[in-house]
């Protein structure tokens, strides 16, 4: 397995705080997979994401991009956060196109691209609209498609899902799922729902209370399942899951 991401001994204390919220871990991410990471509320997850993006620094330890230290944001880690984040002044094709612009790619590239996406993410129809004008599934469509136009090298989802009803959520997840598949991507996806992280999860990242092993990475049986096809032994799988959180 080529690795994409390594955390090595990564610990994170925040300023004032007594002791570390990340306490020396280490995992990798591979090419080409999608890690969910999952765990109780506070526990770190979105510390560890925006570790990762580059937005806090480590107070030890590393986290390398393709064996390279990550020390900054870049255009090579994408991120879609649960609130989008979208400019309301610029309509849904300037929003995907938004990040191309800013490194000055040219238009005809730029359209391409955001062209390719409004296909792929079934909005071409809501090119020229405003955000305002978009229900909350669209708009995270939209923000999974400016997080992809600049073709990054890892997408990560920081609890993007949670906002939405259950059937915009499975629209949802089928959408992030072709797009995996279909432009052989690789994912991390924050979540604090056990289902959402078997499904989408080739291998799920369980952050524990437990300072000996406080991250614990799984092989998941159950990814991408059919809710049709959930039987008691998923149920003891999720539950193991839940054991391991509290
Ligand atoms: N900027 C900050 N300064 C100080 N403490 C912070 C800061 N941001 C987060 N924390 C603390 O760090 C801990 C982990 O927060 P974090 O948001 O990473 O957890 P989380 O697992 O993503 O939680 P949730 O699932 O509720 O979003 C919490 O105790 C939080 O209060």
């Amino acid at each position: 397995m080529e690795k994409i991401i390594e955390v090595k001994d990564l610990t994170l204390t925040y300023p004032g705080g007594t002791k570390p919220t990340l306490d020396t871990l280490n995992f990798d991410i591979n090419r080409g997979e999608i890690l969910t990471v999952i765990g109780k509320s506070g526990c770190g997850k979105s510390t560890l994401l925006n570790t990762i993006a580059g937005y806090l620094h480590p107070s030890s330890g590393e986290v390398l991009l393709n064996g390279e230290t990550i020390v900054e944001p870049s255009w090579k880690i994408g991120v879609v956060f649960q609130n989008n984040a979208l400019y309301p002044w610029l309509n849904v094709a300037e929003n995907i196109g938004f990040g191309l612009n800013m490194r000055h790619f040219n238009k005809a590239e730029i359209n391409v691209r955001v062209d390719k996406l409004l296909e792929q993410i079934q909005l071409a129809d809501k090119k020229d609209d405003y955000i305002f004008s978009l229900s909350g599934g669209m708009k995270q469509r939209v923000a999974i498609a400016r997080a992809l136009a600049n073709q990054p090298q890892l997408v990560m989802f920081d609890e993007s899902f949670g906002a939405l009803d259950e059937f915009t959520r499975n629209d949802i997840h089928k959408v992030v799922l072709d797009l995996w598949k279909s432009l052989h991507l690789t994912f991390l996806v924050v979540t604090h729902d056990i289902d959402e992280a078997i499904k989408l999860g080739n291998r799920i990242a369980i952050m524990t209370p437990d300072k000996s092993s406080p991250m614990k990475i799984i092989d998941n049986p159950y990814f991408n399942i059919d809710l049709e096809d959930i039987d008691s032994e998923y149920i003891k799988y999720k539950n193991r899951i839940l054991k391991q959180i509290v």
